[in-house]
């Protein structure tokens, strides 16, 4: 691109492809790594600015980052809202925007709900993997939107669990979340059972009040609260 050129627009179908968990997950641990380092690690990440939009119970959120050691500077806009406006629309939408560090030149306009669904799912996994759980064998997921879906993929890509788990507040919802998977997946109907001696739970809603109990979790497991 030159210098002037518009900026690309980068749609979902493309970054779906472009997003293999198994390209992502090396990437964003040496991000990780990277803003764990501090000032060595070369990464500038102020805090998200998150503001309210109170008539309709959404939120519009703006999330800089630059990293000098890969000389990438974007930012990511999302918005999401705490209840649904629509059967079509997603609760959580994103746009990634993408500059040329050295000029401030906008070059790329992607979509950012599949980063947001894919990053949030592989750094579970990634904490999974370091946190070691003292056992694999059952998963828990609490919920069934987009990153039920997006942590199923990646969690039994990366770990051989024997047993899978679902619960939500809607069963037709967890249900055909199940269905949608060849694998066999098990709809619970109650969270506590969904929970009950699993070694890692993922809660995956949008409750505003606790969901999942420490009095049911088994010592050891591993919770990734999103
Ligand atoms: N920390 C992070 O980087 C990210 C966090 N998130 C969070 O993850 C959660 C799930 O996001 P998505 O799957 O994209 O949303 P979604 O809208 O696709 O799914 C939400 C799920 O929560 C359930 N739910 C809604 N209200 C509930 C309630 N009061 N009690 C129990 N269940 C309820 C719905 O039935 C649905 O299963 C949200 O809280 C979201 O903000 C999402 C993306 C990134
Ligand atoms: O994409 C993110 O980062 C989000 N953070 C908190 C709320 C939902 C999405």
């Amino acid at each position: 691109l030159r210098m002037n050129d518009p900026p690309v627009l980068i749609g979902a179908d493309v970054v779906k492809k472009a997003l293999q968990f198994e390209k992502l997950v090396p990437v964003l641990e040496k991000a990780l790594a990277d803003v764990s380092s501090g000032k060595e690690g070369g990464v500038v990440q102020p805090l998200r600015t998150m503001m309210s939009l109170e008539k309709y119970s959404g939120f519009l959120g703006i999330m800089p980052a630059y990293s000098s050691t890969d000389d990438i500077l974007a930012t990511k806009l999302l918005t999401f809202y705490q209840q649904k406006t629509s059967s079509t629309i997603p609760s959580h939408q994103a746009t990634v925007l993408l500059f040329d560090p050295s000029n401030g030149c906008l070059k790329a306009i992607m979509d950012g709900k599949v980063i947001t669904d894919k990053r949030t799912a592989a750094v579970s996994a990634i904490a999974t993997k370091f946190l070691k759980p003292t056992n694999l064998e059952v998963l828990c997921i609490l919920g069934s939107g987009a990153q039920a879906y997006s942590h199923y993929e990646i969690f039994t890509e990366m770990f051989p669990f024997k047993e899978v788990r679902v619960w939500s507040r809607n069963r037709k919802s967890a249900e055909a979340f199940a269905d949608s998977f060849p694998g066999d997946i098990q709809v619970c109907s109650s969270a506590k059972e969904a929970v009950v001696g699993a070694d890692v739970i993922v809660t995956v809603t949008m409750a505003t009040e606790p969901v999942l109990f420490g009095e049911w979790v088994k010592p050891g497991a591993h919770i990734n609260g999103m």
